[in-house]
């Protein structure tokens, strides 16, 4: 792990076991997450987006369990299994892998913090909202009461709260949605987390509200220099804050890069998809392509590419054979992908016969280096 590097994650596996078979909710993704980066998960509802943040945080309760991969964080093991499963198949911890005790006390809420979608969830309605904030104070730094409650005020202060002082004393249902957010982002900041992993935190609020929560986060995260992973379905979100760019489709990620690579180097189909389905300032509405179909279940993925059956540029390939996620860049930025068009992959794509998906064709936005060359 280079010096640089706080979360190392590699081909975790989480999977839920229902009556009707296991669920294979995230299925064997990698990312890296360096200091003081903010590093984006971005899907369709269902992607897997918040099972593999849970796993990171070993939040994954019955009947979800994590199977497979390694997920190492500032030197500690958070998953780490034995190459060898026990008698009945199951994956063995290794000794190095935190204990759910430790990763209660020394981990999350210290080294890594969490902010949810609801605040409501992690705010407790019956304590004042500065109380709440002084406790985690407390609980993380040695400070005598008073100069906690100075600091949870010049942290509310430091999130843009207005009057702060007078609303120290105030309950959670005071507070707009947005401005519960910012408590909640305070909150986080307070236990001086070197990664913070935040679940669709602005999906509930109007956009006015989010692009000020957004520009907040960008501004702390430069100034306490705290990675974040960002879990959402707007690329829009994407393009605002993120360094680097996951794109999961049904428990895999599909396409790895830096932001603004992803956008104007786009590698991967169901990521053009995405960006075809979402306004931006260079396209008008009557461009916007809806992704067609709905993401099948990921208890039966489709063969091959999961993405095949939605794909415009699936052929037979891609339904017999399943790319993995592979350098397809130009050898200067890193850029990974997990689709055969690339010349990286040696799948025999463009012999192969192209499959109906009743899917009309992205005309030239996909354009690959071999295409460019034939035109
Ligand atoms: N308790 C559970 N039992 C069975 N399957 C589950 C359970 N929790 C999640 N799943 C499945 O895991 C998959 C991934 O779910 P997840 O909540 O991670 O998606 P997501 O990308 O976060 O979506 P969203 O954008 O809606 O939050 C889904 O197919 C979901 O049905
Ligand atoms: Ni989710």
């Amino acid at each position: 792990m280079s010096d640089d590097t706080l979360l190392e994650v590699r081909n975790l596996q989480t999977q839920f076991d229902t009556d009707e078979g296991a669920v294979r909710a995230v299925d064997g993704i990698s990312f890296d997450v360096k200091r003081g980066e903010i590093v984006g998960l971005v899907g369709e509802s269902g992607a897997g987006k918040s099972v593999a943040t849970a796993s990171i945080l070993r939040l994954v309760d019955s009947p979800g369990r994590i199977v497979g991969g390694e997920v190492t964080f500032d030197g500690k093991t958070i998953v780490g299994f034995e190459d060898e499963p026990d008698a009945r198949g199951n994956p063995v911890p290794r000794d190095d892998m935190l204990s759910d005790e430790e990763m209660r006390t020394d981990v999350r809420g210290q080294e890594m913090a969490i902010i949810l979608q609801d605040p409501m969830e992690s705010l407790n309605p019956v304590f004042t909202v500065g109380t709440q904030l002084k406790e985690i104070i407390q609980l993380n730094r040695d400070l005598p009461s008073k100069e906690a409650k100075a600091l949870a005020v010049e942290m509310l202060r430091e999130v843009g709260i207005p009057n702060a002082e007078g609303r120290f004393g105030e309950y959670p249902h005071e507070f707009s949605g947005g401005m519960r957010q910012r408590v909640l982002i305070a909150m986080a900041l307070a236990c001086e987390p070197s990664l913070i992993i935040a679940d669709e935190p602005t999906t509930a609020l109007d956009v006015t509200v989010e692009g000020q929560i957004l520009n907040l986060v960008s501004d702390l995260q430069e100034r306490y220099d705290t990675s974040f992973i960002w879990v959402t379905h707007d690329l829009a979100v994407v393009a605002d804050i993120c360094d680097r760019v996951n794109v999961m489709y049904l428990g895999e990620i599909v396409e790895q890069a830096p932001v603004v690579e992803l956008f104007y180097e786009t590698k991967h189909p169901y990521t053009q998809a995405l960006l075809d389905s979402v306004p931006r300032p260079d396209q008008t509405v009557e461009e916007l392509v809806p992704i067609e179909g709905v993401m099948p279940e990921a208890i039966d993925p489709p063969s091959g590419c999961r993405f095949h059956t939605r794909c415009p540029e699936a052929r037979e390939v891609c339904r017999r054979h399943e790319p993995e996620l592979r350098e397809v860049g130009d050898g200067v930025t890193p850029h990974a992908g997990a689709c055969f068009r690339h010349e990286a992959f040696d799948a025999g794509y463009w012999e192969s016969d192209p499959i109906e998906t009743g899917v009309s064709n992205f005309g030239d936005q996909l354009l690959t280096e071999q295409e460019e060359a034939s035109q």
